[in-house]
């Protein structure tokens, strides 16, 4: 999802409506799934929207159960009570509306289970300079067709629109303030009966001569209208308490990876010795540098430092911090792992990877991953590889060491 700037947002939740063809005896939005009336699995929904100031619940006329079922929530929902017709219950809800509110987005309670997903797709359509309305719909997979009664009672087909450019809508409908005030202020002629034939806000602003854009839908915001939906209904409160989030990667927690390399020459002193992935190798010159040389303890540093975003090895053990000068790879990165807790991390992993022709390595693998694993306090994997006799590698005259690690911030 693109990070885009976005402006105050209200929402007015219509929960007023008498849920006829559901058939359940009691408004609809009190019908309850999994233990929660339909209007609260909204509001938990809409709670999730980042830039959302306050919610309007439109609740159903003289029954203060839902104003009740909702007390329990933030002061930012608020209630508001419904109208005769969804227009109705709407215009109630606008008067409800902080006067500032930069934009409006009408929602069905009806719609439990609309993703917050699905909300910030809205909003970031009303980001898009010139536009005043914007709606989220799905494309049709039935034949649509208009009809229309014959003198003898029975329906004809009397036209079938290109499937192609229809599209089923979907709530929340998201507007300018001001586009919604101005479309709902010109429905003040109408009768009760042409109010109840006004399906959605999208269409009103519509007959108000502006231009609604079309954003993708979400199967989630499904419709509770009729007693099989209820079956839909439950599986997707299922789904939503299993795995919350589970598509929505704004949301999600995700685990940091950072990359490290050190490169270090053959010392040309034959008395230096040779430390590698906290190692001593007695056979070999050992490489030049600042501390032991240890190539693969440095660029694990290093990729810890950048999974963690705080610098690097020249950040922490750099020339200015002369306690470190000739320290041992080991004791570099256990600071190195204290700097990154420190900085409210934990460490999944570190993978090493080594480049050159000495020491020989493989016998000692095991040791060196215990080695360094217990400085990181995480596991760390360490391979080897020669080039091919090329470069300086494959000279002999230095080393190479590629790191990775993966950090997490602690919970
Ligand atoms: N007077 C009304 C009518 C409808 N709604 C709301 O508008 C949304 C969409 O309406 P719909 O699904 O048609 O709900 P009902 O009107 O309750 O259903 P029915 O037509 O079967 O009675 C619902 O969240 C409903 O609560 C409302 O707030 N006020
Ligand atoms: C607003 C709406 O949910 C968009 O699909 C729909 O128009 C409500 O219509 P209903 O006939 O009141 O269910």
């Amino acid at each position: 999802m693109n990070q885009v700037k976005q402006r105050n947002a209200s929402v007015i939740l219509v929960a007023a409506g008498m849920g006829t063809r559901l058939g359940a005896g009691i408004p609809k939005a009190l019908v309850e799934i999994a233990g929660k009336s339909l209007a609260e699995h909204a509001v938990d929904r809409i709670l999730e929207v980042p830039g959302i100031r306050e919610v309007i619940v439109v609740t159903p006329p003289d029954d203060d159960r839902l104003a009740e079922a909702l007390r329990g929530y933030p002061d930012s929902v608020r209630t508001a009570p419904g109208g005769s017709s969804r227009a109705g219950s709407v215009r109630n809800g606008l008067a409800q509306v902080c006067p500032d509110a930069e934009l409006i987005l009408v929602h069905d309670a009806a719609r439990p289970f609309a993703p917050a997903a699905l909300f910030q797709r809205v909003l970031e359509q009303l980001e898009v300079p010139g536009c005043d309305a914007a709606i989220p719909a799905l494309p049709v997979t039935d034949t649509i067709s208009v009809v229309a009664t014959d003198p003898a009672g029975s329906e004809l087909v009397v036209q079938t629109p290109d499937r192609s450019t229809l599209r089923a809508v979907q709530t929340p409908q998201g507007f300018s303030a001001a586009t919604l005030r101005e479309a709902h202020a010109g429905l003040r002629t109408l009768s009760e009966e042409q109010l109840a034939a006004v399906t959605d806000d999208a269409s009103i602003v519509r007959a108000a001569g502006g231009a609604v854009h079309v954003v993708a839908g979400d199967a989630r915001a499904l419709k509770v209208t009729h007693p099989d939906d209820l079956a839909a209904a439950e599986q997707l409160a299922a789904a939503t308490t299993e795995a919350p989030h589970r598509n929505e990667p704004q949301d999600m927690l995700l685990p940091r990876v950072g990359t490290g390399i050190d490169i270090h020459a053959v010392s040309t002193d034959p008395e230096r010795e040779m430390w590698l992935a906290g190692l001593y190798f007695p056979e070999d010159i050992g490489l030049s540098g600042h501390s032991d040389g240890d190539a693969v303890a440095h660029a694990a540093c290093d990729a810890l430092f950048s999974a963690s975003g705080i610098g690097d090895l020249g950040t922490h053990f750099g020339v200015d911090r002369p306690e470190f000068a000739g320290a041992s790879g080991v004791s570099l990165l256990t600071e190195a792992a204290r700097l990154v807790r420190e900085a409210g991390f934990e460490i999944g992993n570190i993978a090493v990877q080594f480049v050159g022709r000495r020491p020989r390595f493989g016998a000692r693998r095991e040791e060196a991953n215990r080695v360094l694993s217990a400085a990181a306090g995480a596991p760390v994997s360490i391979t080897a590889t020669t080039s091919d006799g090329l470069g300086y590698e494959g000279a002999g005259e230095g080393i190479t060491a590629y790191a990775t690690a993966l950090v997490y911030e602690r919970p």
